[in-house]
């Protein structure tokens, strides 16, 4: 990686903040290019979801670039929604989140974030995972983000939505993620 630089494709201003931030800070730093595109998304497994989503993101813009897929999981639903995640919340607010495990005896979740790293079009693309656990609880925080503030997160007693952008990107599903990715970037250049 001798640029420093990757493009990220997502459609996602929330994503695009945290990953800039967080590829910023670390050594070295990552610049970020972003190309705002809502790819369409296959369904299948998070794995599945997140491999189709940047081999076509590759084609479309004819270069390497990295792209996330984000998964919400129920343990009561056997990691449901998942990657699909953002239907039922657009469908069903943070609010529905909750009223979908009322009877259930564990709220417990976890947020899962595969990055996905294409070299270019045509190749297959590599995946890096990170995964935080916690559990689905009324909201509380600023609603700036997706679900933030109906994720607590194990052994911080917080939402991620009361958190600041820094002390999330510390702990964060997308943080964890894109440390192996760094990782294997850095390991190309050596
Ligand atoms: O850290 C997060 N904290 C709270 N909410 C989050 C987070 N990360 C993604 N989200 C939301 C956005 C979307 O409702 C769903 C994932 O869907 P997902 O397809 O991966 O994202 P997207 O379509 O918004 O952007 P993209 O163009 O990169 O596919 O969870
Ligand atoms: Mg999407």
């Amino acid at each position: 990686m001798s640029s420093r630089r990757l493009v990220f494709v997502t459609g996602n201003q929330g994503k695009l903040n945290e990953v800039r931030a967080i590829l910023a800070a670390g050594t070295p730093p990552i610049e970020i290019e972003s190309r705002n595109l809502d790819i369409p998304e296959l369904q299948g497994t998070p794995q599945e979801v997140a491999r189709e989503k940047c081999r076509r993101a590759a084609e479309l813009i004819g270069s390497p670039c990295i792209t996330e897929d984000t998964a919400l999981c129920f343990e009561a639903f056997n990691g449901l929604p998942g990657p699909y995640i953002k239907h039922f919340l657009q469908e069903l607010g943070q609010e529905g989140l909750n009223r979908l495990l009322v009877g259930f005896d564990t709220k417990e979740a976890w947020a899962l974030c595969t990055c996905a790293y294409s070299a270019g079009p045509g190749t297959e693309p590599l995946l890096f995972e990170g995964r935080t656990d916690g559990k689905i609880v009324p909201p509380r925080g600023s609603k700036n983000f997706g679900w933030n503030p109906v994720f607590e997160a194990e052994d911080t007693g917080k939402t991620y939505a009361e958190m600041d952008m820094e002390e999330k990107n510390k702990i964060s599903h997308r943080f964890r993620a894109l440390e192996k990715l760094k990782a294997h970037l850095l390991s190309l250049t050596m």
